[in-house]
């Protein structure tokens, strides 16, 4: 496999050649790079949420990718923020890719600060899932291995993928959640977390059910109109979310649309019980296939873009089609 991908390494002009090695530990701006300086290996830019600062896992996959002469910048966030910053800095110093390391909302806060910059400034992201869920890296079918994870988004090949804004403002990769699977996610203990993986939404979801609220919304796009009260709201770029749960089993990344899925709160149990293999029969399933939606709530809802919270009565959801290139698996079942 190594030695497959090594044959299809490019020339990129980033790095400075110190005989065979590569000096990871300071790509050279692109202002201050000399002609000759040429090197076989693509430079990779990793950004690491700092919750997985400590994983050997990720230090012994880093540091024996450097010795075979990749060169690999590493960063750390302390909290919010901290990644868009780094991304500057990886367009500055003109990386091959971006690469989060981190779950769904460290993927969220890279891919947001990347689609935002110009088309040609925009390098490619890469995934090194190291979260709770990682819904969205899992649905990609990005190897849990850590070399083998970190070598796909280093050298993978990239896919024009899709991304989805709300309210001209925010943005997610993978999905956006409402109702009681947001109250899920977002309050979900770090400690749960932690101890229990992506099970723990799942185990606090049921441990809140008493505590369990439709919320009144009205939701519009082309073609389609629904009022109602609804238990949950899925709209999709990715397929899952809160620790594997597939509300949009058949979305795509790269279709130029989002997968909208109501679970409706009558008969909200069975529909629980049932809903999270999506039956289409179903009627107190609603799903659509659109490239913009509105929705409009009474009251504040709260919705969770790929588990980040954002609270208001009026959303508008646009997809974005082809913004981000994302090196992903071959096989990823996400793409068409
Ligand atoms: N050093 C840090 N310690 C704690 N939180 C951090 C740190 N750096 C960034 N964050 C915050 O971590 C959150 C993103 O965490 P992330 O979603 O990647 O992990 P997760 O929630 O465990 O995984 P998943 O979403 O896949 O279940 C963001 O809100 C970000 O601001
Ligand atoms: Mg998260």
């Amino acid at each position: 496999m190594l030695d497959k991908l090594k044959s299809r390494r490019r020339t990129h002009p980033n790095v400075v050649v110190c005989s065979r090695r590569i000096q990871h530990c300071g790509l050279i701006p692109r202002e201050h790079r000399m002609e000759s300086t040429v090197s076989p290996l693509p430079t990779s830019f990793l950004i690491l949420n700092g919750k997985s600062a400590g994983s050997e896992l990720v230090r012994t996959a880093v540091n024996k990718f450097r010795l075979d002469g990749y060169a690999i910048e590493v960063r750390v966030t302390w909290e919010f923020g901290d990644a868009e910053r780094y991304v500057a800095e990886a367009v500055r110093l003109g990386v091959d890719t971006v690469i989060a390391g981190g779950g769904d909302g460290t993927i969220n806060e890279i891919a947001a600060a990347l689609v935002q910059l110009p088309a040609e400034k925009r390098p490619p992201l890469g995934l090194l899932p190291l979260g709770t869920a990682n819904d969205f890296a899992n649905s990609c079918a990005i190897p849990e291995d850590t070399e083998k994870a970190l070598l796909l988004a280093m050298v993978g090949k990239s896919a024009a993928i899709d991304m989805a804004c709300v309210n001209h403002q925010r943005y997610f990769i993978n999905m956006a959640t409402g109702g009681f699977g947001t109250r899920i996610t977002s309050e979900t203990p770090e400690k749960l977390k932690s101890a229990l993986g992506g099970a723990s939404y799942f185990i606090h979801g049921l441990l809140r059910m008493d505590q369990l609220r439709a919320d009144n919304c009205e939701i519009s796009g082309p073609d389609f109109h629904w009022q109602g009260d609804a238990l949950v709201i899925g709209i999709g770029n990715g397929r899952q979310a809160g620790g594997g749960q597939a509300l949009c089993p058949n979305a795509l990344i790269n279709d130029g649309l989002l997968q909208l899925c109501v679970i409706s709160a009558e008969e909200w149990l069975p529909t629980l019980l049932n809903s999270l293999s999506n039956d289409e029969d179903n009627p107190h399933i609603i799903a659509a296939s659109l490239p913009w939606l509105d929705i409009s709530a009474p009251h504040d809802v709260t919705f969770n873009l790929d588990g980040e919270p954002l609270k208001g009565k009026n959303f508008h959801i646009d997809i974005m089609p082809a913004a981000l290139s994302c090196r992903l698996p071959p096989q990823c079942p996400l793409l068409e």
